[in-house]
């Protein structure tokens, strides 16, 4: 174990033995990340029910909104984009994103704006729903029981989903996106049935099982993911926009759970520009240099390199003419894969299963949420307590 600076401790190269020890696993991960994590599928179930008790039906009463804003931060935010995904390129309304504080200037009596917060007090969501309040918006309210939010969502006779609180927020990923999802259903703009939340809720438990502690490496595709990302720098691509939003999930749960830098983005994006990062100093520079003679497996003091993690969709919507036609980004995931292997840059590659958008989604995004939190427990690092986050709300005193 090393003491980094103030206090902060951890190993600078991976305990890769460490993963296959599950008593061990526990003791680093006192708060109990991973079994937040495994409660992925039980949240959409719980979150499913507490929205049909919420009275979603009045957003409704005036029927299609002019726009959807989504307003929170971090993973809360990350349930706006997740509904945009979901709801996919026929959506009949915009739906938007919003990130900072209060709402955007043109909102106003024909939208709809649902604010989120695992905490119930992020100054963006309490923000969001007080604005959307006073300008007359439809507002609901997702977040913590008995919080501040659930006091502004009263003041402004809106409806509030309580959803119990995991600390930290980004284990309550799914969560938060069921009541957000399910409020969308309700005005109209998106297809999930109960279907597709069993279905989705099935598949996180599933993947949960295969990345528990006590499977063992070899078998478990989350431990295995951790282990090929560990000493590298992880560039996380996805081949769709549903694929983009599970890569950039990825880079939420790397940076905090196992305090790796990353880049995310869209294949399609990237291969117009950051594909560049394989030809550099941590792609194929530095495989040029590498000793042939070394064990590839060794991750030694030499140059750090990066790692491709590339999530592929193959989408469901190839009848859709509104969608990039499935072909070309099928191509574009193979010519990636082609393109790394000739720099010499490894990549792992997860593809999405199942029969709707949310299903998919989560085939996406549950081994990678494991991964982060192994590539942590590798390092010696807590996944759960992240002492620059909170450091950092007291610096800028939030
Ligand atoms: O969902 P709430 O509680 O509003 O938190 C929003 C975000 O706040 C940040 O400070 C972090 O803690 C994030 O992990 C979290 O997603």
């Amino acid at each position: 174990m090393m003491e980094g600076t103030a206090g902060v401790s951890g190993h600078r190269h991976p305990d890769e033995s460490l993963l296959d020890n599950p008593e061990l696993l526990a003791e680093q991960d006192p708060g109990g990340m991973l079994r937040f994590t495994a409660s992925a599928g039980a949240q959409v179930r719980e979150s499913a029910a507490l929205a049909a008790e919420a009275n979603l039906s009045v957003l409704a009463d005036e029927g299609r909104p002019r726009a959807v804003v989504i307003a929170g931060i971090g993973t809360a935010g990350r349930t706006g984009d997740v509904l945009a995904t979901v709801a996919g390129p026929r959506c009949p309304v915009p739906v938007i994103p919003h990130r900072s504080a209060g709402v955007p200037g043109w909102v106003g009596a024909a939208d709809v704006v649902i604010a989120v917060s695992a905490s119930g007090r992020s100054p963006e969501a309490l923000g969001a729903a007080e604005a959307a309040h006073r300008r007359g918006a439809r507002l609901v309210a997702v977040g913590a029981p008995d919080s501040q939010l659930q006091s502004v969502a009263e003041r402004a006779r809106a409806p509030f989903i309580p959803v119990p609180r995991r600390a930290p927020a980004r284990a309550s990923l799914w969560a938060l996106t069921v009541p957000v999802l399910l409020a969308a259903r309700t005005l109209g703009l998106v297809k999930v049935n109960e279907a597709d939340l069993a279905e989705t809720a099935a598949r996180l438990d599933a993947d949960a099982d295969r990345c528990r502690p006590t499977a063992e490496s070899f078998v478990n595709p989350a431990k295995s993911l951790a282990l090929g990302l560990a000493g590298s720098i992880p560039i996380v691509w996805g081949s769709s926009p549903l694929a983009t939003v599970a890569a950039r999930r990825f880079g939420d749960t790397l940076s905090a759970n196992a305090r790796y830098p990353v880049v995310t983005g869209a294949l399609g994006e990237a291969g117009r520009g950051r594909v560049g990062l394989l030809d550099g100093v941590f792609g194929g520079l530095a495989e040029g240099e590498r000793d042939i003679f070394a064990d590839p497996d060794e991750g030694g003091g030499d140059s750090t390199r990066l790692r491709l993690v590339l999530l592929r969709d193959g989408g469901l919507n190839a009848e859709d003419d509104t969608d990039e036609p499935l072909a070309v980004e099928e191509r574009r995931a193979d010519a990636v894969q082609t393109l790394a292997e000739r720099r010499g840059v490894r990549c792992d590659v997860v593809t999405a299963e199942g029969g709707s958008a949310l299903e998919r989604l989560a085939s996406l995004v549950a081994v990678p949420d494991f991964a982060s939190i192994y590539l942590a427990l590798a390092h010696g690092l807590d996944p759960m307590a992240v002492p620059a986050v909170s450091e950092m709300k007291e610096l800028a005193n939030q």
